[in-house]
Protein backbone atom coordinates (compact mmCIF):
# COMPACT_ATOMS: atom_id res chain seq x y z
CA UNK A 1 0.00 0.00 0.00
CA UNK A 2 1.34 3.74 -0.59
CA UNK A 3 0.60 6.98 1.03
CA UNK A 4 0.87 9.09 -1.87
CA UNK A 5 -1.23 11.78 -2.81
CA UNK A 6 -2.33 11.38 -6.69
CA UNK A 7 -4.77 13.82 -8.90
CA UNK A 8 -6.98 13.00 -11.61
CA UNK A 9 -8.33 15.38 -14.16
CA UNK A 10 -11.56 15.07 -15.38
CA UNK A 11 -12.70 12.38 -13.09
CA UNK A 12 -16.44 12.65 -12.96
CA UNK A 13 -17.18 10.31 -15.15
CA UNK A 14 -15.52 7.76 -17.67
CA UNK A 15 -11.80 7.06 -17.60
CA UNK A 16 -10.93 9.62 -15.30
CA UNK A 17 -13.53 7.89 -12.70
CA UNK A 18 -11.94 4.72 -12.77
CA UNK A 19 -8.50 5.63 -12.82
CA UNK A 20 -9.72 7.50 -9.34
CA UNK A 21 -10.91 4.57 -8.00
CA UNK A 22 -8.44 2.13 -9.29
CA UNK A 23 -5.63 4.40 -7.97
CA UNK A 24 -8.01 4.37 -4.34
CA UNK A 25 -7.14 0.57 -4.02
CA UNK A 26 -3.62 1.02 -4.72
CA UNK A 27 -3.67 2.85 -1.96
CA UNK A 28 -3.20 6.65 -2.90
CA UNK A 29 -4.84 9.98 -1.55
CA UNK A 30 -6.52 10.77 -4.51
CA UNK A 31 -7.66 14.67 -6.00
CA UNK A 32 -10.60 14.65 -8.16
CA UNK A 33 -10.59 17.93 -10.32
CA UNK A 34 -13.77 18.56 -13.41
CA UNK A 35 -15.20 21.39 -14.27
CA UNK A 36 -18.78 19.45 -13.40
CA UNK A 37 -18.34 20.15 -9.42
CA UNK A 38 -21.28 17.86 -8.91
CA UNK A 39 -19.81 14.77 -11.12
CA UNK A 40 -16.28 15.23 -9.37
CA UNK A 41 -18.14 15.19 -5.73
CA UNK A 42 -20.22 12.09 -6.41
CA UNK A 43 -17.14 10.17 -7.51
CA UNK A 44 -15.07 11.42 -4.65
CA UNK A 45 -18.04 10.14 -2.07
CA UNK A 46 -18.29 6.40 -4.10
CA UNK A 47 -14.23 6.17 -3.37
CA UNK A 48 -14.98 7.75 0.41
CA UNK A 49 -17.32 4.78 1.25
CA UNK A 50 -15.36 2.48 -0.04
CA UNK A 51 -11.76 3.02 0.83
CA UNK A 52 -12.28 5.10 4.01
CA UNK A 53 -13.15 9.01 4.50
CA UNK A 54 -10.64 11.81 3.32
CA UNK A 55 -9.35 8.99 0.75
CA UNK A 56 -10.53 11.87 -2.00
CA UNK A 57 -11.40 15.08 -2.14
CA UNK A 58 -12.76 17.24 -4.99
CA UNK A 59 -12.18 19.79 -6.42
CA UNK A 60 -13.97 22.09 -9.65
CA UNK A 61 -11.49 23.19 -12.23
CA UNK A 62 -11.44 23.54 -15.89
CA UNK A 63 -7.96 22.36 -17.49
CA UNK A 64 -7.78 24.90 -20.07
CA UNK A 65 -7.58 27.82 -17.70
CA UNK A 66 -4.46 27.41 -15.80
CA UNK A 67 -5.40 29.67 -12.82
CA UNK A 68 -7.77 27.02 -12.29
CA UNK A 69 -5.82 24.24 -13.03
CA UNK A 70 -2.69 25.92 -10.04
CA UNK A 71 -5.55 26.50 -7.21
CA UNK A 72 -7.08 23.02 -8.29
CA UNK A 73 -3.21 21.71 -7.49
CA UNK A 74 -2.43 23.81 -4.76
CA UNK A 75 -5.73 23.33 -3.02
CA UNK A 76 -5.32 19.84 -2.97
CA UNK A 77 -1.77 18.97 -2.23
CA UNK A 78 -2.82 21.37 1.04
CA UNK A 79 -5.07 18.88 1.74
CA UNK A 80 -3.07 15.76 1.82
CA UNK A 81 -0.06 17.83 2.51
CA UNK A 82 2.03 16.22 -0.59
CA UNK A 83 1.61 15.34 -4.72
CA UNK A 84 3.07 12.69 -6.61
CA UNK A 85 1.39 11.56 -9.59
CA UNK A 86 -0.95 13.62 -11.57
CA UNK A 87 -2.98 12.37 -14.24
CA UNK A 88 -4.13 14.73 -17.04
CA UNK A 89 -6.65 12.97 -18.21
CA UNK A 90 -9.33 15.31 -19.00
CA UNK A 91 -9.79 15.56 -23.01
CA UNK A 92 -12.83 16.46 -25.16
CA UNK A 93 -13.18 14.51 -28.78
CA UNK A 94 -15.09 16.73 -31.82
CA UNK A 95 -15.57 15.12 -34.57
CA UNK A 96 -14.77 16.99 -37.44
CA UNK A 97 -14.53 16.30 -41.06
CA UNK A 98 -11.21 18.35 -42.27
CA UNK A 99 -13.21 20.69 -45.07
CA UNK A 100 -15.26 21.74 -41.60
CA UNK A 101 -13.26 22.32 -39.51
CA UNK A 102 -13.20 25.96 -37.71
CA UNK A 103 -10.86 28.37 -35.83
CA UNK A 104 -13.66 28.07 -32.66
CA UNK A 105 -13.06 24.20 -33.33
CA UNK A 106 -9.35 24.36 -33.08
CA UNK A 107 -9.13 26.94 -30.38
CA UNK A 108 -11.30 25.14 -27.75
CA UNK A 109 -9.84 21.79 -28.53
CA UNK A 110 -6.48 22.76 -28.23
CA UNK A 111 -7.18 24.87 -24.90
CA UNK A 112 -8.59 21.70 -23.43
CA UNK A 113 -6.84 18.15 -24.80
CA UNK A 114 -2.75 20.64 -25.01
CA UNK A 115 -2.99 23.54 -22.90
CA UNK A 116 -4.26 21.10 -19.88
CA UNK A 117 -1.51 19.12 -20.14
CA UNK A 118 0.50 21.87 -20.40
CA UNK A 119 -1.46 23.70 -17.37
CA UNK A 120 -1.53 20.72 -15.15
CA UNK A 121 2.66 19.45 -15.77
CA UNK A 122 3.42 23.42 -14.66
CA UNK A 123 1.43 23.16 -11.15
CA UNK A 124 2.37 19.56 -10.39
CA UNK A 125 5.67 20.38 -11.04
CA UNK A 126 5.56 23.23 -8.88
CA UNK A 127 4.08 21.09 -6.36
CA UNK A 128 6.74 18.38 -6.42
CA UNK A 129 9.77 21.29 -5.93
CA UNK A 130 7.51 22.77 -2.65
CA UNK A 131 7.58 19.14 -1.39
CA UNK A 132 11.16 18.48 -2.52
CA UNK A 133 10.92 15.41 -4.27
CA UNK A 134 10.42 14.16 -7.86
CA UNK A 135 7.02 13.11 -9.36
CA UNK A 136 5.48 11.06 -12.02
CA UNK A 137 2.85 12.98 -14.98
CA UNK A 138 0.52 11.01 -16.96
CA UNK A 139 -0.98 11.96 -20.04
CA UNK A 140 -3.97 11.16 -21.77
CA UNK A 141 -3.13 10.53 -25.71
CA UNK A 142 -5.03 8.50 -27.45
CA UNK A 143 -4.97 5.52 -30.78
CA UNK A 144 -5.67 8.74 -32.82
CA UNK A 145 -2.52 10.40 -31.42
CA UNK A 146 -0.49 7.38 -33.17
CA UNK A 147 -2.36 6.58 -36.14
CA UNK A 148 -4.66 9.02 -38.30
CA UNK A 149 -7.80 8.77 -37.98
CA UNK A 150 -10.77 10.29 -40.91
CA UNK A 151 -12.93 12.77 -38.78
CA UNK A 152 -11.19 13.31 -35.97
CA UNK A 153 -8.38 15.42 -37.41
CA UNK A 154 -8.44 18.12 -34.67
CA UNK A 155 -8.87 15.81 -31.78
CA UNK A 156 -6.29 13.45 -33.78
CA UNK A 157 -3.81 16.75 -33.69
CA UNK A 158 -3.86 17.25 -29.97
CA UNK A 159 -3.45 13.76 -29.19
CA UNK A 160 -0.20 13.43 -31.70
CA UNK A 161 0.49 16.59 -29.68
CA UNK A 162 0.28 14.92 -26.51
CA UNK A 163 2.77 12.57 -27.43
CA UNK A 164 5.28 15.12 -28.51
CA UNK A 165 4.83 17.03 -25.01
CA UNK A 166 4.99 13.52 -22.72
CA UNK A 167 8.69 13.20 -24.72
CA UNK A 168 9.90 16.50 -24.36
CA UNK A 169 9.01 17.10 -21.22
CA UNK A 170 10.60 13.67 -20.12
CA UNK A 171 13.77 14.78 -20.98
CA UNK A 172 13.68 18.11 -19.68
CA UNK A 173 12.55 16.94 -16.09
CA UNK A 174 14.38 13.87 -15.99
CA UNK A 175 16.76 15.98 -13.83
CA UNK A 176 14.33 16.52 -10.77
CA UNK A 177 13.51 12.98 -10.86
CA UNK A 178 10.00 13.10 -12.26
CA UNK A 179 9.09 10.99 -14.74
CA UNK A 180 6.41 11.39 -17.75
CA UNK A 181 4.57 8.72 -19.86
CA UNK A 182 1.08 8.54 -21.54
CA UNK A 183 -1.49 5.94 -22.06
CA UNK A 184 -3.01 5.22 -25.51
CA UNK A 185 -6.57 3.99 -25.54
CA UNK A 186 -8.54 2.58 -28.32
CA UNK A 187 -12.31 2.57 -27.99
CA UNK A 188 -13.36 2.58 -24.52
CA UNK A 189 -16.84 2.16 -23.39
CA UNK A 190 -17.50 5.97 -21.54
CA UNK A 191 -19.92 8.79 -22.60
CA UNK A 192 -17.28 10.73 -24.86
CA UNK A 193 -17.23 7.48 -27.24
CA UNK A 194 -20.96 6.91 -27.01
CA UNK A 195 -21.54 10.48 -28.24
CA UNK A 196 -18.87 10.38 -30.81
CA UNK A 197 -20.15 6.89 -32.01
CA UNK A 198 -23.72 8.56 -31.86
CA UNK A 199 -22.69 11.32 -34.25
CA UNK A 200 -21.43 8.86 -36.71
CA UNK A 201 -24.23 6.61 -36.68
CA UNK A 202 -26.66 10.10 -37.16
CA UNK A 203 -24.46 11.15 -40.61
CA UNK A 204 -24.63 7.63 -41.51
CA UNK A 205 -28.74 7.10 -40.91
CA UNK A 206 -27.86 3.91 -38.43
CA UNK A 207 -28.28 3.71 -34.66
CA UNK A 208 -25.48 3.92 -32.09
CA UNK A 209 -24.53 0.68 -32.06
CA UNK A 210 -23.73 0.78 -35.53
CA UNK A 211 -21.36 3.98 -34.68
CA UNK A 212 -19.67 2.25 -32.13
CA UNK A 213 -19.45 -0.91 -34.78
CA UNK A 214 -17.57 1.49 -36.99
CA UNK A 215 -14.83 2.26 -34.29
CA UNK A 216 -14.49 -1.47 -33.35
CA UNK A 217 -13.34 -2.65 -36.86
CA UNK A 218 -9.74 -3.71 -36.67
CA UNK A 219 -9.44 -4.80 -32.51
CA UNK A 220 -7.29 -7.54 -33.14
CA UNK A 221 -9.00 -8.79 -29.15
CA UNK A 222 -12.35 -8.69 -30.86
CA UNK A 223 -14.11 -6.30 -28.49
CA UNK A 224 -13.98 -2.84 -27.01
CA UNK A 225 -12.39 -2.14 -23.89
CA UNK A 226 -13.47 -0.98 -20.63
CA UNK A 227 -12.32 1.98 -18.59
CA UNK A 228 -10.85 -0.21 -15.92
CA UNK A 229 -8.50 -1.87 -18.73
CA UNK A 230 -7.12 2.07 -18.45
CA UNK A 231 -6.75 2.56 -15.50
CA UNK A 232 -4.76 -0.36 -14.89
CA UNK A 233 -2.11 0.71 -17.01
CA UNK A 234 -2.56 4.07 -15.01
CA UNK A 235 -1.85 1.96 -12.14
CA UNK A 236 1.52 0.65 -13.46
CA UNK A 237 2.33 4.28 -14.65
CA UNK A 238 2.19 5.74 -10.80
CA UNK A 239 3.19 3.26 -8.89
CA UNK A 240 6.83 1.90 -8.47
CA UNK A 241 7.48 -0.74 -11.01
CA UNK A 242 7.21 2.18 -13.73
CA UNK A 243 10.52 4.30 -12.45
CA UNK A 244 12.75 3.68 -14.84
CA UNK A 245 10.32 4.00 -17.57
CA UNK A 246 9.95 8.11 -19.36
CA UNK A 247 8.52 9.52 -22.32
CA UNK A 248 6.86 6.43 -23.74
CA UNK A 249 3.30 6.13 -24.55
CA UNK A 250 1.35 3.00 -23.76
CA UNK A 251 -1.15 1.87 -26.27
CA UNK A 252 -3.73 0.23 -24.70
CA UNK A 253 -6.05 -0.37 -27.26
CA UNK A 254 -6.63 -4.62 -27.78
CA UNK A 255 -4.31 -4.38 -30.74
CA UNK A 256 -5.80 -2.09 -33.44
CA UNK A 257 -2.55 -0.20 -33.67
CA UNK A 258 0.96 -1.81 -34.09
CA UNK A 259 3.79 -0.11 -33.83
N1 LIG B 1 -13.18 6.88 -24.64
C1 LIG B 1 -12.25 6.56 -25.52
O1 LIG B 1 -12.47 5.67 -26.37
C2 LIG B 1 -10.93 7.23 -25.51
C3 LIG B 1 -10.60 8.29 -24.69
N2 LIG B 1 -9.35 8.85 -24.73
C4 LIG B 1 -8.97 9.98 -23.88
O2 LIG B 1 -9.13 9.61 -22.51
C5 LIG B 1 -9.51 10.77 -21.75
C6 LIG B 1 -10.80 10.48 -21.01
O3 LIG B 1 -11.80 10.14 -21.96
P1 LIG B 1 -13.26 9.60 -21.57
O4 LIG B 1 -13.30 9.16 -20.18
O5 LIG B 1 -13.66 8.69 -22.66
O6 LIG B 1 -14.08 10.97 -21.75
P2 LIG B 1 -15.43 11.49 -21.07
O7 LIG B 1 -15.95 12.58 -21.94
O8 LIG B 1 -16.33 10.35 -20.79
O9 LIG B 1 -14.89 12.10 -19.70
C7 LIG B 1 -13.99 13.19 -19.74
C8 LIG B 1 -14.16 14.02 -18.49
O10 LIG B 1 -13.32 15.16 -18.63
C9 LIG B 1 -14.04 16.30 -18.23
N3 LIG B 1 -13.56 17.51 -18.90
C10 LIG B 1 -13.70 17.87 -20.19
N4 LIG B 1 -13.20 19.09 -20.40
C11 LIG B 1 -12.71 19.51 -19.22
C12 LIG B 1 -12.07 20.69 -18.79
N5 LIG B 1 -11.87 21.72 -19.62
N6 LIG B 1 -11.68 20.78 -17.50
C13 LIG B 1 -11.90 19.77 -16.63
N7 LIG B 1 -12.54 18.63 -16.97
C14 LIG B 1 -12.92 18.51 -18.25
C15 LIG B 1 -15.49 16.02 -18.63
O11 LIG B 1 -16.40 16.83 -17.91
C16 LIG B 1 -15.59 14.53 -18.30
O12 LIG B 1 -15.98 14.34 -16.95
C17 LIG B 1 -9.63 11.92 -22.76
O13 LIG B 1 -8.44 12.68 -22.77
C18 LIG B 1 -9.81 11.20 -24.08
O14 LIG B 1 -9.38 11.98 -25.16
C19 LIG B 1 -8.39 8.38 -25.57
C20 LIG B 1 -8.66 7.34 -26.40
C21 LIG B 1 -9.94 6.69 -26.46
C1 LIG C 1 -11.99 9.12 -28.77
C2 LIG C 1 -10.76 8.51 -29.24
O1 LIG C 1 -9.73 8.73 -28.66
C3 LIG C 1 -10.73 7.64 -30.34
C4 LIG C 1 -11.90 7.40 -31.15
O2 LIG C 1 -9.70 7.08 -30.60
Amino acid sequence: MSDKVAIVTGAGQGIGEAIAKRLAKDGFKVGLVGRHVEKVDAVAESINAEFGADTAFAVKGDVSKRDEVFTAVEKISDKFGDLNVIVNNAGVAPTTPIMEVTEDDMEWTWKINVDGVIWGTQAAVTAFKKFNHGGKIINATSQAGVQGNPSLTVYGSTKFAIRGITQTTAKELAASNITVNAYAPGIVKTPMMMDIAHEVGQNAGKDDEWGMAQFAKGIALGKLSEPEDVASVASFLAGPDSNYITGQTIIVDGGMVFN
